[in-house]
Parts: C-alpha cells; sequence; structure tokens
C-alpha cells in the first residue's frame, strides 16, 4: 500500500527527526538523494545542460545543495526567484562556482539571460515551492512554468510548484514535472486525481524520517491483494460466500445487466441472481449460465447499472420498484447508474454509491436543492464534492475516473485512490463492470472502502491483462477479472 500524509503530519514527523540531529542534516539528505536522481537521468538522456529553479523556501534550499553536487558533473545554472532564498544552499553554490540568475518576484516576463538559460536547459530541477507552496503561480514563478521548453525533462523537488500539496484544489498554473523526488514519503498532491497528473514519476528517497500513524490518502497495490482478497475456506458453500442479487439492465440497456453479472462471477461470487426483464435474463444467462434468474436470499445488492430510472415502462417501473425495495433492506447496497437517483438519506446498511463526474453532479444537485452543479465542477475539485456526497448521504462514494476515489462518510478514515487504469478502459460498459466485481467483494463481506478501492485495482489490472497496451472492450475485462485475481493471489 502506498501512503500518502498531509503537510502537518509531515512536518511534524520531520520536526521529531530534526531534533535529534545536526541542524541541516535533513536538508542535505534529501539534496544528496535528489542530485543522485538528477545525475542518474541526466546520464540516461546523454543530458548536459541543467537549469535549477530556485524559491523562497526549503523546497528551494534543497534545489540550492544539490546544483552544488550536480555541478561537479554537468554544466548547471541556478535561476532564483526573488532576492532572499536558503542561505546556507546559497553559499555552497557561491563555493562551487554555479553561474546564477535573477529574477524579480513579481515580474512575469522574463529577461534574455533567463529565457536562455531555460532555452539551454536538458534538465530543468523545480525547486520553486514545495509543501509550503500555495496553489497557482504568479508572477516570475509562472513565467519561468511557461517558458519551461518541451524538449526538456523536468524534475521536480518534493512535488510540482504550483500543485497544491494537500491534492485538493484544481490545477491552476503549474510546472507540469516527468518526474518527482519526494522526501520521506508520499504527500496527497502526488496521488490525489487533482493534482497527480503535474507530478510525473513519482521517486520517493529515504532520508530518514519515519512515517505518521495516520494516512491522509491510501493507495492499494497488488501486494494487498492478497490480504483483502476474500478466499474461501474449506468449510464454505456458495451461500456462506456471499449470495449477490444484481438489478440491472433493461430493454434499452441489456448489456449492463451481462457485464454486471459477468463481472460478478469472474471474481468470485457464491451465487449471483439477477433480477431484471426477461429478454435481458436471457442474454445474461447466455454470457453466465452459473447466474440464477429471479429473487431469492442474497447478501448484498447492487442495483442500478442500464436501468433508465426515468423511464416508465411497465419493465424500468419493476426494476425501479426492486432497486427501492434493495435500499429499504437492511442488506448492503452497491448504488450505481441509474438507481444513484433514488438514494436520498442515510441507509443502516453498508452503502457505496459508484458515480462518474457527471452522476456526481446530477446527485450532489439534487441533494442540495437550490445549487447546480456541472461535471466540471467535479472534475476540478474531486476530493471536495465526494467528501460532500458522503457526508449528505452517509455512504462511502467511489467516483470513477482516470484516478477512482474512494471516500468514507468516516473522516477519520484515509482516502483512498486509485489509479490503475489503462485510458483504453474509459469505454462504454465498463462501469457495469465495476459494479458486478464491487458487488461480489461487498457480498463477501468487505466493507465499502475496501471493497471500492480493491476493486477499482482489479479493473485496472483486469483491463491491462485483457490487452495489455491496446484497445479493450469492457466484457474482456469482466472476463479477465478471474485470473487476474489468480495472478494476483500468488506471490511474486
Ligand atoms: N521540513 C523539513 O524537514 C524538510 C523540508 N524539505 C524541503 O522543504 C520544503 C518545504 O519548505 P518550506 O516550508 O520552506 O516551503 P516552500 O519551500 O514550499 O516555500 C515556502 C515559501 O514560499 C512562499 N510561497 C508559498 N506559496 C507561494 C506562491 N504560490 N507563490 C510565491 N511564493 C509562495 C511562502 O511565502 C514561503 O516563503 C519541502 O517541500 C522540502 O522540499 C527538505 O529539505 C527535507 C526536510
Ligand atoms: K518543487
Amino acid at each position: 500500500m502506498i501512503r500518502a500524509f498531509g503537510v502537518a503530519d509531515v512536518r511534524a514527523a520531520e520536526a521529531q527527526v530534526m531534533a535529534e540531529v545536526e541542524p541541516g542534516t535533513l536538508m542535505r539528505r534529501a539534496a544528496d538523494a535528489l542530485a543522485v536522481v538528477v545525475l542518474a537521468r541526466a546520464r540516461e538522456q546523454a543530458a548536459r545542460s541543467v537549469a535549477v529553479l530556485v524559491g523562497p523556501g526549503d523546497n528551494g534550499g534543497d534545489a540550492l545543495y544539490a546544483a552544488a553536487h550536480l555541478a561537479e558533473h554537468l554544466s548547471v545554472v541556478v535561476v532564483q526567484v526573488g532576492t532572499a532564498v536558503h542561505e546556507g544552499g546559497l553559499r555552497a553554490v557561491t563555493d562551487a562556482g554555479v553561474p546564477r540568475l535573477r529574477v524579480a518576484r513579481t515580474r512575469r516576463a522574463l529577461t534574455q539571460p533567463v529565457r536562455q538559460a531555460l532555452e539551454d536547459a536538458d534538465v530543468v530541477v523545480d525547486g520553486l515551492l514545495g509543501i509550503g507552496g500555495r496553489p497557482g503561480l504568479t508572477g516570475a514563478m509562472a513565467g519561468l512554468a511557461d517558458s519551461i521548453p518541451a524538449s526538456a525533462l523536468v524534475i521536480a523537488v518534493d512535488l510540482p510548484s504550483g500543485a497544491d500539496p494537500e491534492g485538493i484544489a484544481a490545477l491552476g498554473r503549474t510546472v507540469r514535472a516527468d518526474e518527482t523526488v519526494t522526501f520521506g514519503m508520499a504527500k496527497p498532491v502526488h496521488v490525489l486525481p487533482a493534482t497527480r497528473s503535474a507530478v510525473g514519476r513519482l521517486t520517493t528517497v529515504d532520508i530518514g524520517v519515519p512515517e505518521p500513524e495516520h494516512a491522509a490518502v491510501e493507495q492499494l497495490t497488488r501486494a494487498d491483494v492478497a490480504h483483502l482478497w476474500p478466499v474461501p475456506g474449506p468449510s464454505d458453500d456458495k451461500y456462506s460466500r456471499g449470495v449477490l442479487g444484481v438489478v440491472a439492465g433493461s430493454s434499452r440497456y441489456p448489456g449492463a445487466a451481462v457485464l454486471a453479472v459477468t463481472a460478478a462471477i469472474e471474481a468470485g461470487a457464491g451465487m449471483v441472481r439477477y433480477i431484471g426483464p426477461d429478454a435481458a435474463a436471457q442474454q445474461v444467462l447466455v454470457a453466465s449460465p452459473e447466474s440464477v434468474p429471479g429473487q431469492g436470499q442474497v447478501q448484498a445488492w447492487v442495483i442500478g447499472p442500464g436501468v433508465p430510472t426515468d423511464e416508465t415502462t411497465l419493465d424500468v417501473r419493476r426494476q425501479v420498484e426492486a432497486c427501492r425495495q434493495a435500499l429499504a433492506s437492511d442488506l448492503p447496497c452497491v448504488v450505481d447508474a441509474g438507481a444513484l437517483d433514488l438514494v436520498d438519506g442515510p441507509r443502516e446498511a453498508p452503502t457505496l454509491l459508484t458515480p462518474h463526474a457527471g452522476e456526481l453532479a446530477r446527485l450532489l444537485s439534487r441533494l442540495e436543492p437550490g445549487r447546480v452543479y456541472h461535471r466540471s465542477q467535479i472534475a476540478a475539485a474531486p476530493v471536495e464534492h465526494t467528501r460532500r456526497v458522503a457526508e449528505l448521504t452517509g455512504a462511502t462514494v467511489l467516483l470513477k475516473g482516470a484516478t477512482t476515489l474512494v471516500v468514507s462518510p468516516d473522516t477519520d478514515r484515509p482516502l483512498r485512490c486509485q489509479s490503475d487504469a489503462p485510458a483504453w478502459l474509459a469505454t462504454a460498459g465498463a462501469g457495469d463492470v465495476l459494479a458486478g466485481l464491487v458487488g461480489t467483494l461487498v457480498a463477501a463481506g468487505l466493507d465499502p472502502l475496501d471493497a471500492g478501492a480493491l476493486a477499482a485495482l482489479i479493473h485496472g489490472r483486469a483491463a491491462r491483462r485483457a490487452n495489455p497496451g491496446g484497445p479493450v472492450r469492457a466484457l474482456r475485462v469482466a472476463q479477465a477479472i478471474a485470473e487476474t485475481v489468480a495472478s494476483d493471489l500468488t506471490p511474486g
């Protein structure tokens, strides 16, 4: 599991170590490790010249010390914003004879020598702002970020300057890094959807600061599958493993039923009962003869894929009624697609809502009368809006997207955040597959936060497995779930 820690916790952990070591030790460790990474990348790319951008805080201090090291091997120029930068770092670059250009803090337009230095750089090291940075660059920092040539390899110190260290605020003017070298541990900026795209490859270097107890964000990895996946024992039978009821599909969208049920069976449900119109039920049976049509005892529900709740045909009215009954029951529920329109207040049993950004906007607009939310607002500030829905509904909320967020209504629990899927998975039916997959995990007794994150991980990994490096259809993703789980349960 990758754990990311909020700024206050990182600072507290660093302060504890700093009290026990010589002053400046942590910064020197950070700068040494940064220089090693930059030098390695420069060698890989046969790069010769490095421009090091230096801001007013300790992030700039790291960059200055690293610049002094790098100057032993490469052609280095420091571009310093403002007059006050880290004193020790400044001495180090001066002693090393590194040329230094200065830009006035508020001046966005760059002087010719600075523009030239950036143009000549094969590698740009971004030490403008770190965890003390306020989101959004202005003045000279914005000018510098805009003038980094597309051809340069950009390595950010700790985080891409301008991005919100907590990963909440939407990206404004920011440095976009190819790689970020962070110290000690990941921070939310590195994993959360609002900021992740500016981070590039994440390299975490050890500077001897232990992880705090409470993570702000957790990301499951393959190694977590064996701990979390519900593996049956010899005394289990199909009922004890979890029977899942699926209310999905309609005459208009029978495919959603096929995909959700197939995914649930592939994920290892003890049994799947399918509730839907006859025509869809026939197709479900052809695709998954293991499924059982009609009502009966279940341990959990998946409701909503392919159920157009705004239609008034008899089929749909029956489906909506089945969804309502599931919501009124005391059983765990995964609420997807059309059934999201039926959610209002909290329910007692574990509940997982699985909207995409548009559905979340619609849900929030309905839950907060008088306000209208748009998909773009959700995409710009996903954590904030997903938290709001969790708070209003008392449910765990899984927001689907290139990065999937899972937020518990219990604010003490870390956010979960997964980015395992290839972009090819942005395809019709992928959400139906996820709904069935997560339903099986909930029916097996996993709590919605674990189930949501684990399903997102396996969903993404199954998509890669289904057709590595190329387009992938949802049915193939569903059909790759069983082998993906098997391979992830195998050590190594
Ligand atoms: N705290 C520690 O123990 C360690 C910190 N290290 C480095 O120190 C960094 C944190 O240093 P700081 O706390 O000095 O913070 P920063 O280096 O992020 O800089 C904060 C300064 O930038 C200014 N500033 C903030 N947002 C701005 C904006 N949008 N535009 C212009 N100016 C802005 C602030 O007024 C403040 O003066 C870490 O990210 C890391 O790189 C490392 O040296 C390892 C040890
Ligand atoms: K930075």
